[in-house]
């Protein structure tokens, strides 16, 4: 138990040895935290649980803390296992305790742990006094389920933001000044660009609307990560910038490759990117991460994507790739496609369809290759790297 602020504890888990979150969907370098707050005041309030494998160690602790019978109430700002997981055993120790959670959040506690327990609905602006401080929840739909909430704590001028704000990131430290900034804001960035693309707009909406409530915010304390509190401030506007189609003006080439013919070809158009002063990062796609390529797509402003044809389609780690790009609906991107073939050629069509189907505008014709490129077929993908560089960079004037 760590006093974050006067009579606010951080009573989380820090996962050193997490490696995939979310199932295997989400890479975790740098582990995680599963951030849960107690607040010790005239009434004592518990915000958010931490993940059901850690379940008995946080309830033991919290009992030796303050003892369970002294918890007047807990908020559920979001119902996922990473921060809800631990209610179930929770609340056989102590099952009258009214439970704060949207709508939402009730329905889905019943989804997850099939209970009727005490639950208090509350919407943004609703209230609870602690004593010196008071709780006001603020709504936050589909940042990123429909049930998340964050919590505000009045008179101490912190915001428990849940998912928003956060990072997977373990560390020994707990707040924002004492960390490496590079790791720190790469995790953040990873973060959103996995989590919370597809939901740039509300994102935008949702920081205006808190901003026009002039609360004072002195400290945001995400459930992942470090908490933010020498200018705290700084993350959400990352958040706006994140948020307003972001990209770093440079392009990338990713590839995959039964023989390396596709490699070639995606080596000479980054030649060509780099050609016409538009730098590149070239990937395997069957060998990177799936969530750094994530994040490295987030960063590109052009995303020029090569699979040889197998089976007259695209090679697998490439139509996985696909798959999640669609989902995350980034916006403002542009996108090309090329690869090698052998007799029917369909995969550099069936790439660039997939890219229109994210949201990408295609600036070039796919550029294919039959086997092996010869010197010439090299020179045309540098060309080609070449018109999309050009392409590119009017876009950005
Ligand atoms: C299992 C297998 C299936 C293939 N299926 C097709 C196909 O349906 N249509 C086609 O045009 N080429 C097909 N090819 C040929 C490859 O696309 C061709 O060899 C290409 O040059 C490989 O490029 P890469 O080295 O970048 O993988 C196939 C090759 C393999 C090994």
């Amino acid at each position: 138990m760590i006093e974050i602020r006067d009579k606010i504890y951080w009573v989380g888990v820090k996962d050193w040895e997490l490696k995939k979150f979310h199932g295997e969907e989400y890479s975790t370098h740098r582990g995680s935290t599963y951030n849960s707050y107690l607040i010790k005041d005239k009434k004592i309030a518990l915000v958010d649980t931490v993940w059901t494998p850690f379940h008995e160690g946080f309830v033991e602790q919290l009992d030796k803390e303050v003892g369970l019978a002294n918890i007047d109430l807990i908020v559920v700002n979001h119902t996922e296992q990473d921060h809800a997981g631990s209610l179930l055993y929770l609340m056989e120790k102590i099952p009258e305790t009214p439970i704060y959670c949207t709508k939402n959040g009730a329905a889905m506690i019943k989804g997850h742990f099939h209970k009727d327990w005490n639950f208090n609905i509350v919407k943004t602006g609703d209230s609870v006094e602690l004593g010196d401080y008071k709780l006001v929840f603020v709504e936050m739909p589909m940042l990123h389920w429909p049930d998340s909430m964050a919590t505000y704590v009045a008179g101490a001028s912190v915001l428990l933001s849940n998912d928003a704000f956060g990072q997977h990131y373990a560390s020994p430290y707990l707040f924002n000044d004492l960390v490496d900034q590079g790791e720190l804001f790469q995790e953040a960035l990873k973060y959103y660009a996995n989590i919370l693309t597809p939901f740039s707009d509300l994102v935008k909406r949702k920081i205006s609307e808190i901003k026009s409530l002039n609360l004072p915010i002195d400290m945001i304390a995400p459930s992942h990560g470090i908490i933010w509190r020498e200018n705290p401030l700084q993350i959400v506007e990352k958040y706006e910038l994140w948020a307003s189609g972001y990209h770093e003006g440079t392009a990338l080439v990713l590839y995959d490759t039964m023989w390396g013919a596709t490699k070639k070809m995606a080596l000479s158009i980054a030649k060509g990117l780099e050609n016409k002063g538009v730098g590149s990062k070239v990937f395997n796609l069957a060998k990177i991460d799936k969530n750094d390529v994530v994040t490295e797509i987030f960063k590109a402003k052009g995303v020029i994507v090569g699979s040889s044809t197998i089976n007259k389609g695209i090679l697998s780690a490439t139509a996985a790739i696909l798959e999640i790009v669609k989902g995350l609906r980034f916006k403002d991107k542009v996108g090309g496609a090329f690869g090698s073939y052998g007799w029917s050629g369909e995969s550099p069509k069936l790439v660039e369809e997939h890219l229109r189907d994210a949201g990408f505008e295609i600036l070039l014709d796919p550029v294919k290759m039959k086997y092996d490129p010869t010197p010439e077929d090299l020179k045309e993908c540098e060309a080609f790297g070449e018109q999309f560089a050009a392409a590119m960079k009017e876009q950005l004037q």
